[in-house]
């Protein structure tokens, strides 16, 4: 399955960096704007994967029925990406043997981009502080293209402007939306466990396997690619 890979798709929340510290804060940040009680870092957790605007619509709704939720929606959109850019990376840190792996699957002559729901002006300084977008030749935001994972269009386009076929681009992700998009797209896709997947267990996600590490990830492409 992996004989032919020739790049790799990487997700960035709960693949690459641990950021759900990061969204508590700026989500709390801008629950206070709103006086509302603080939210706990595992309900958060089971938010982050589909967006800044899915993140906001399930945050009010907590408090709000759907008119409440839509009065205040702009604002608090706005105060959150606020906030959150005035703390991107103070909270958060990469994974065990994100930089191994990347560095491996460099060493292997593999090409690398990464496809996240992120907003592109949050994910591009944090990938820059957290020290690895030198390993990316590319990098996609929520916001590239007209839909976002876990519809197939961010992957399609990543690997067009790869000049790859689906088949020869890897895709690694933390969560269902990561493994649906890929599929659908043609992309073989493999599951890390330590991440986010919208409070759901990462073995019901529907992919080609699961990795403890980015790390394993790349020794298991060296492995196949070598037979
Ligand atoms: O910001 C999000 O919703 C999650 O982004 P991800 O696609 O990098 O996991
Ligand atoms: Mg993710």
């Amino acid at each position: 399955m992996f004989n032919h890979i020739k790049a790799a798709i990487i997700d960035l929340d709960g693949t690459m960096i641990d950021t759900a510290p990061d969204f508590l804060v700026a989500i709390n940040r801008m629950r206070e704007d709103f006086a509302l009680a603080p939210l706990t870092l595992d309900v958060i957790k089971t938010m982050v994967g589909k967006g800044s605007e899915n993140l906001i619509q399930q945050v009010l709704s907590l408090d709000f029925d759907a008119d409440g939720v839509a009065a205040r929606f702009d604002d608090a959109l706005a105060a959150y990406q606020r906030h959150y850019l005035a703390i991107n990376g103070d909270h958060s840190q990469l994974y065990p043997e994100v930089h191994e792996g990347l560095q491996a699957m460099r060493d292997l002559g593999l090409r690398l981009v990464c496809v996240t729901n992120k907003p592109l002006a949050f994910a591009l300084p944090l990938m820059q502080k957290k020290e690895i977008s030198s390993y990316f030749e590319q990098v996609y935001g929520g916001d590239s293209f007209a839909k976002k994972k876990p519809d197939p269009l961010p992957m399609l386009e990543a690997c067009q402007a790869l000049d790859l076929s689906p088949s020869q681009v890897l895709a690694i992700g933390d969560s269902s939306n990561d493994a649906i998009a890929a599929r659908a797209a043609g992309c073989p896709v493999l599951t890390v466990p330590y991440g986010y997947n919208h409070g759901e267990a990462v073995q019901n996600i529907q992919s080609d396997g699961i990795v403890e590490t980015l790390l394993i990830a790349a020794q298991l492409l060296s492995a196949k690619n070598s037979h």
